[in-house]
């Protein structure tokens, strides 16, 4: 019997994701909550805010009854904002039956005020014992250009293994490749780390710095990002995977990233709400910078980078001003990571 896979969000990865599964030949629910989209998705094949460009498949259906997506569903995927993830899980948590689903989830942050990782949320939320997982989908992977079918490559992890090579089993195919990691934490914490200095980079476009600029806040963003991740315990080799300098990249680089095109904005002198206002789709490192502000403290852990993005966004510095205090900060070794190393170690 085909499998049914119920994707919970329809909004540009959500839609791209459910149509790629509906292309695999599987049974997909498509849930969203918007009602203005179930016309739109099931009888002229579009969904016209988060995707105008693309026709979807003509079997992709959408619906907004939640408990008949999820019924029979041997996975549920939930792709929404990370702080939506909560309310959508305690919506799906009384309808688990003792099939056991596998739970997965491609969202990219860290919660508001819990700063807990999404895998953390769902496990929270969920009833203990009536699912498999969670599993976590990440990588560098921009719905718009899966949506046109090119090449990607991404990580799915779980810390039981064989529930994420079911599910990287459903979505392989000749365009779309996963890779299995054991290590949800650093997978987790790569994800949404990168959206803060995706910012940062979209904001030295926007002032006109060059690539030497760009390069360099790339590498030392992924610096600290390792430096956190090891001093929590995750495995440094995952912040050179796909989930790491892999999404890293592409989140700096392309002009399909929100989080890139939002620093861009800022850094042409447009105002923070103006700017999310124009976007219409989430912009993960806004609130992500927040949390990262908030566990860089509690883990005595040096993250001036994302300091600096968190004082652009909520206290008004001049992004000038950060970029000047980043280069007169004393000389540093290029690594720091010796005693945490040791630490990811006992993870590994
Ligand atoms: N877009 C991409 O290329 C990729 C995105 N991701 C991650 O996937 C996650 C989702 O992103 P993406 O699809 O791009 O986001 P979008 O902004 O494109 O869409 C968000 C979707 O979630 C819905 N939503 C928001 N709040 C709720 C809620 N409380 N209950 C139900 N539905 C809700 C929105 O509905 P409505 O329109 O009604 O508000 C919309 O359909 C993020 O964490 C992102 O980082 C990961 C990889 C790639
Ligand atoms: O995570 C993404 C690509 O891998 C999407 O990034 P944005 O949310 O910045 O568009």
């Amino acid at each position: 019997m085909t499998d049914k896979i119920a994707v919970l969000g329809a909004g540009s990865w959500g839609t791209v994701l459910a149509n790629l599964l509906v292309e695999n030949g599987l049974n997909v629910a498509l849930w969203t909550h918007n009602p203005k989209q179930i016309p739109e998705i099931n009888e002229t094949h579009h969904n016209q805010h988060y995707l105008p460009d693309f026709v979807l498949h003509d079997c992709l259906r959408a619906t907004t009854d939640l408990a008949a997506a999820v019924a029979g569903a041997t996975v549920i995927l939930f792709v929404v904002p990370t702080n939506a993830i909560r309310s959508v899980a305690e919506q799906v948590a009384p309808l688990l039956t003792d099939q056991q689903p596998i739970i997965a989830h491609a969202a990219k942050g860290l919660e508001l005020n819990t700063k807990l990782r999404v895998s953390q949320v769902l496990t929270a939320v969920l009833p203990k014992g009536a699912f498999r997982g969670p599993v976590v989908i990440s990588g560098p992977s921009h719905a718009e250009d899966v949506a046109t079918r090119d090449i990607t490559t991404l990580t799915v992890a779980s810390t039981d293994l064989q529930a994420a090579q079911t599910v990287q089993k459903l979505f392989m195919n000749d365009y779309f490749r996963l890779y299995t990691n054991t290590d949800v934490l650093g997978v987790e914490l790569g994800a949404a780390l990168k959206n803060v200095i995706a910012i940062g980079a979209g904001a030295l476009h926007g002032l006109g710095y060059g690539d030497n600029t760009k390069a360099a806040l790339m590498t030392r963003g992924l610096a600290e990002i390792t430096r956190l991740g090891t001093h929590m315990g995750a495995n440094p080799m995952t912040f050179i995977g796909l989930s790491g300098v892999g999404d890293l990249i592409v989140t700096c680089t392309s002009v399909h990233s929100r989080n890139w095109r939002a620093g861009n904005a800022l850094g042409q002198g447009e105002k923070l709400p103006d700017v999310l206002a124009h976007m219409g789709m989430v912009v993960e490192g806004v609130s992500t910078a927040k949390v990262v502000h908030e566990l860089a403290k509690d883990q005595d852990c040096d993250m001036p980078i994302s300091e600096g993005i968190y004082q652009v966004l909520y206290q008004g510095a001049p992004i000038k001003t950060v970029i000047t205090d980043l280069m007169a900060r004393e000389g540093k070794p290029e690594f720091d990571f010796g005693l945490t190393l040791q630490n990811a170690s006992k993870q590994v």
